[in-house]
């Protein structure tokens, strides 16, 4: 396997010293100032102006309830270190495509999320709503009949392989088994990477809201961050966005009623849910034509930056963004994504990556390419976190824009560590704030990465010593990835069509420094 030898490299004495998690010397990290705005959170606790309650509610919280017009206002009140993540991840497989037949027509709810979710109280209740009004009701029918042939449709198209990257393209006659690997990962990654269609339907869905949204306030714009505006979304991923006004302030309950309300009286809402007093006041939707899950925040810059900060790390990071795609289907594919039930986050996920590729030994020395090891980096990314970090007493950092370990004792803001066994990321834009503190599930993570580093070390040294007619039509990427989907051509579309979340973000950004 030469050079690129996956055991070679993977059990390098030099890899294993710097990637063991061994600390290297806390320097300062690099203050962000965070604006008033991010630091402004909502102390309103008006009453009166929701509608009345109507005969469905059924209260998980005592507070939490469900307005006559079908939407659903959960009162979070506590901010506790292991509690509920207001950022979700995504619902990003053609199968995971929500019913949209029979039980949506009755107002039902469904609770989200594991037992010890709802012990903590903590659970997560989703409203399908019906109109009781006769004409809308005939409506949300009409529509649903719709969604649900375009549904068949689709589930038609979806071929009958887990693997359909591989098809068409064969690796199978490289010499080398990790150069087999590379042009997997670079076939899947070019083939869960968004067609011209779908980028448009996402610029179409944000534009329709944020028209919307001035409508209703004149004085505030809507903006995209998390992965649309870096293009690191699967083809189900959510489009995080942000609500700022120039009088500010649109953060309050009510606030976020009379958002719901207009974007459901406009039919650009569904399955809404108004998190009103959570550390991030959240609204989450359904966009109903592009059945996009939606998620708004207010009176926010953070995740602004960070979407600028991200992109800044794809630029000037070979190999971040194929890798991150893969680690996050991965996880979804085992459900460890959601850091609602202790999974770990888009955000935290790309933090890892960065830091591992920018402390990988052979990479620092520029003795291998990023882009021409995917299947190495890969193997080794799993063999990192999954056996050899050390979640006990590391936290992952930076310091001038390079990422550094550090010690979690020295973290004071993190301070008293009630799980030690638990992964620490600070926010490149925030240095208190853990950004993995939700992800308590780390036990099963390292699990889950632990066994892909088995199972895809295994598959090569398995097809190493196959003949090449054994070897025809497998897969070595798929020991670990699965995926249902259509066939279709591996053209990465993003260059035909612009991103306009990208193209906003750069704008607001260039605003900002006027
Ligand atoms: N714990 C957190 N603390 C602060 N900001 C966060 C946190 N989690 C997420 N964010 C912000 O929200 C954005 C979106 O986060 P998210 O975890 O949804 O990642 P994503 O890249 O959008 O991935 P996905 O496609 O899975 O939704 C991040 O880029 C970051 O700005
Ligand atoms: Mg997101």
């Amino acid at each position: 396997m030469g050079a690129k030898s996956i055991v070679a490299s993977s059990s390098s004495k030099k890899s294993k010293k710097q990637h063991n998690g061994k600390m290297k010397k806390n320097k300062k990290i690099k203050k962000v100032r965070k604006s008033k705005k991010d630091r402004s959170t909502s102390d309103e606790n008006e009453a009166g102006n929701l509608p009345k309650l109507n005969d469905q509610e059924i209260n998980k919280n005592p507070d939490d309830h469900v307005t006559s017009d079908g939407i659903l206002v959960l009162e979070k009140k506590s901010d506790d270190d292991e509690g509920f993540d207001d950022y979700d991840g995504h619902f990003d497989n053609p199968t995971d495509v929500p019913s949209t037949t029979e039980e949506n027509k009755t107002p039902s709810l469904t609770v989200h999320g594991s037992e010890r979710d709802l012990a903590n109280n903590d659970d997560f209740i989703s409203l399908s709503a019906s109109s009781e009004d006769e004409d809308a009701k005939k409506e949300e029918e009409e529509r649903q009949k719709k969604e649900a042939e375009l549904l068949r449709i689709r589930q038609k198209e979806i071929l009958n392989t887990d693997y359909p990257w591989i098809l068409n393209h064969d690796h199978s006659r490289q010499k080398e088994i990790s150069d087999w690997l590379t042009f997997e990962i670079k076939d899947f990654v070019a083939y869960i990477s968004p067609s011209r269609e779908e980028i448009e339907i996402r610029n179409q869905t944000i534009s329709t809201i944020r028209e919307a949204l001035k409508q209703l306030w004149p004085d505030a714009d809507l903006h995209v961050f998390g992965s649309y505006s870096t293009d690191l979304y699967l083809p189900g991923s959510d489009i995080d966005c942000v609500v700022n006004s120039e009088l500010g302030g649109k953060e309050s309950r009510n606030n976020l009623y009379s958002l719901a309300s207009h974007l459901k009286k406009n039919n650009l809402a569904t399955e809404i849910e108004v998190v009103a007093k959570a550390r991030v006041p959240i609204i989450k939707f359904v966009e109903p034509h592009s059945r996009i899950h939606i998620d708004v925040s207010f009176e926010r810059t953070n995740g602004l930056e960070a979407a600028k900060l991200i992109r800044e790390w794809l630029n000037d990071t070979p190999g971040l963004r194929e890798l991150v795609l893969i680690v996050k289907q991965f996880l979804h594919a085992r459900r460890l994504n959601n850091v609602h039930t202790g999974g770990l986050g888009g955000f935290s996920i790309i933090c890892l990556v960065f830091s591992f590729l920018h402390m990988h030994p052979r990479i620092i020395t520029k003795e291998i390419d990023s882009k021409d090891n995917l299947g190495v980096l890969l193997i080794e990314f799993f063999e990192l976190y999954g056996k050899n970090f050390g979640y006990d007493d590391v936290a992952l950092g930076s310091s001038d824009g390079y990422p550094i370990y550090f010690p979690k004792s020295s973290w004071s803001a993190i301070q008293p560590i009630k799980n030690p066994f638990s992964l620490a990321i600070q926010d490149p834009g925030d240095e208190s704030n853990n950004i993995s503190r939700g992800s308590f599930n780390i036990r099963d993570i390292k699990k889950a990465f632990a066994g892909a580093f088995d199972l895809l070390t295994n598959r090569c040294f398995e097809l190493h010593s196959a003949t090449f007619k054994d070897r025809l039509g497998k897969s070595i990427l798929g020991n670990v990835i699965k995926y249902r989907g259509k066939a279709r051509d591996f053209k990465d579309e993003r260059g035909l069509v612009l991103n306009k979340a990208i193209i906003e973000n750069e704008n607001y950004h260039k605003n900002v420094a006027e």
